[in-house]
């Protein structure tokens, strides 16, 4: 199978021009159309198996959103095919649970590179590489989190592969290594534990395409463990308008070039 010169690219059925070169990537198909709000002129492109694209401008710059799904394996196709499509830009706007107690729901996390707790990315890149964000991309999400007024975070998210290895690590086989890596995490000031950041990091290196990423923290379960105040929060409007935001300004810093 020739993926690259594919018209209709296989899983998320959309074809050349569909898609603008600058790319937001939810993992969750449901926060598409809260994104696409933000763009102007925004249509429903397509939506096939967990990918569900949307297409507008915004600052006259085609650009989309388009949904992973949960875990490495999905995201890593959405990328890929994307950057068949010509895409260049991406921005993970994502949700997370907090691992160090300063990070509270609500707040804004923006990763400065991913734990490969992951199966994906080791299909990418040896162990020894380590799984970081385009600085571009990052320092674009800083300012705009900075120029927005959001509570933010930047440093370390932890990525894997099994959400309830994270939140019920006692009752999997495996504890003793998931329960004594948990508590190396902490002991290494990272900040939130996600899904699909260490892959997409990894598949943009390969691919020689720019991606960050952007997270709503949902809840802190070591907050919840040390006995501080902790609530569930859904409203991720905080870290999509950092997301959008950020777009604009790598779409002005290209324009101005
Ligand atoms: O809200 P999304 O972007 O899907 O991200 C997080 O939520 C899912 C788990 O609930 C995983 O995909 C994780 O990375
Ligand atoms: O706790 C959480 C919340 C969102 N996503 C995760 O992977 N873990």
């Amino acid at each position: 199978m020739d993926e690259q010169s594919r018209e209709l690219q296989f899983h998320i059925q959309c074809a050349p021009g569909q898609v603008g070169k600058y790319c937001i990537l939810p993992g969750d198909p449901g926060r598409c159309q809260a994104i696409a709000q933000h763009f102007d002129a925004p249509v429903h492109v397509q939506t096939n198996r967990e990918y569900t694209t949307y297409t507008g401008t915004l600052l006259g710059e085609k650009v989309s959103v388009v949904s992973t799904g949960i875990g490495g394996p999905s995201a890593a196709i959405a990328m890929e095919e994307l950057c068949n499509l010509g895409c260049h830009t991406f921005v993970r706007v994502g949700t997370c649970g907090g691992i160090k107690l300063e990070v509270q729901s609500d707040d804004v996390v923006v990763a400065t590179g991913a734990v490969r707790m992951e199966g994906t990315s080791r299909e990418y890149a040896p162990i020894e590489w380590p799984a970081v964000p385009d600085f571009t991309v990052t320092q674009a999400l800083v300012q705009a989190a900075q120029n927005l007024g959001k509570p933010w975070h930047a440093g370390v998210v932890q990525c894997k592969d099994s959400f309830y290895g994270q939140h019920s690590p006692a009752r999997m086989p495996v504890s003793y290594e998931l329960e004594q890596k948990w508590e190396a995490w902490k002991r290494l000031g990272v900040l939130a534990s996600e899904m699909e950041s260490a892959a997409l990091f990894a598949v943009a290196a390969a691919r020689g395409v720019r991606c960050g990423s952007v997270f709503h923290v949902i809840w802190n379960q070591e907050r919840e463990k040390a006995g501080l105040d902790q609530k569930e929060s859904h409203d991720t409007s905080a870290a999509i308008e950092v997301g959008v935001e950020a777009l604009k300004l790598l779409i002005q810093q290209d324009q101005t070039m």
